[in-house]
C-alpha cells in the first residue's frame, strides 16, 4: 500500500520544542506529536505545513528547510512524515485544533507519549540538539 503523505514541524523557540497532543476523537488519541498533518491534493508540502500549523494552532510559520523523512508501517497502514524545520514568525499560540501543547527542552521529547513513528525524531533532537552546548571538545 502507499504511504500517506504527512508534514510535521519542528519549531525551535527559546531552546524548547513544540509538541502537541492529539485530540480524544482522532487516531491515535492522546498521544503527543509535532504538529502537522495530511497532505492535500495538488498541495506542495511546505504550503501543508504552514496551512496545518496555521488550522491546529493559529500560528503563523516559515519553513526552513526538511530535517527528516520518515517512513513507517501503523497496522493499518504506512505513513511517510516529512519533518520541517519551521521558525515561529506571527501569531499567538491557541489550541484551535489539538488537545494541549507543550514548550519542551530537546532532550526530553523522548520522555513523551509520542505517536510511534516519531521516536527516530526525538532520539534525532536530543543528540543534536539537547547537549548543544556542554558536547563541544
Ligand atoms: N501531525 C502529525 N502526524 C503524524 C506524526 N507522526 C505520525 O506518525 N503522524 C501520523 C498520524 C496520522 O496517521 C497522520 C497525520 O494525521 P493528522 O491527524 O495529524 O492529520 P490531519 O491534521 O490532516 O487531521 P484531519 O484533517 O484528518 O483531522 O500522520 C507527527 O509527528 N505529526
Ligand atoms: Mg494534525
Amino acid at each position: 500500500m502507499h504511504p500517506l503523505l504527512v508534514t510535521a514541524a519542528i519549531i525551535v523557540h527559546e531552546g524548547k520544542i513544540l509538541l502537541t497532543k492529539r485530540k480524544p476523537d482522532a487516531p491515535y488519541p492522546l498521544l503527543w506529536e509535532f504538529p502537522g498533518g495530511k497532505l492535500e491534493a495538488d498541495e506542495h508540502p511546505e504550503q501543508c505545513i504552514v496551512r496545518e500549523v496555521r488550522e491546529e494552532l493559529g500560528m503563523e510559520v516559515a519553513v526552513e528547510g526538511i530535517y527528516e523523512v520518515i517512513y513507517h508501517r501503523y497496522p493499518e497502514r504506512p505513513v511517510l512524515v516529512l519533518a520541517y524545520r519551521c521558525r515561529w514568525l506571527a501569531g499567538e499560540l491557541q489550541e484551535l485544533d489539538v488537545a494541549g501543547h507543550c514548550w519542551t527542552p530537546p532532550e526530553l521529547v523522548t520522555s513523551f507519549a509520542l505517536l510511534p513513528a516519531d521516536l527516530p525524531l526525538a532520539e534525532r533532537l536530543a543528540r543534536e540538539f539537547g547537549n548543544a552546548h556542554s558536547s563541544c571538545v
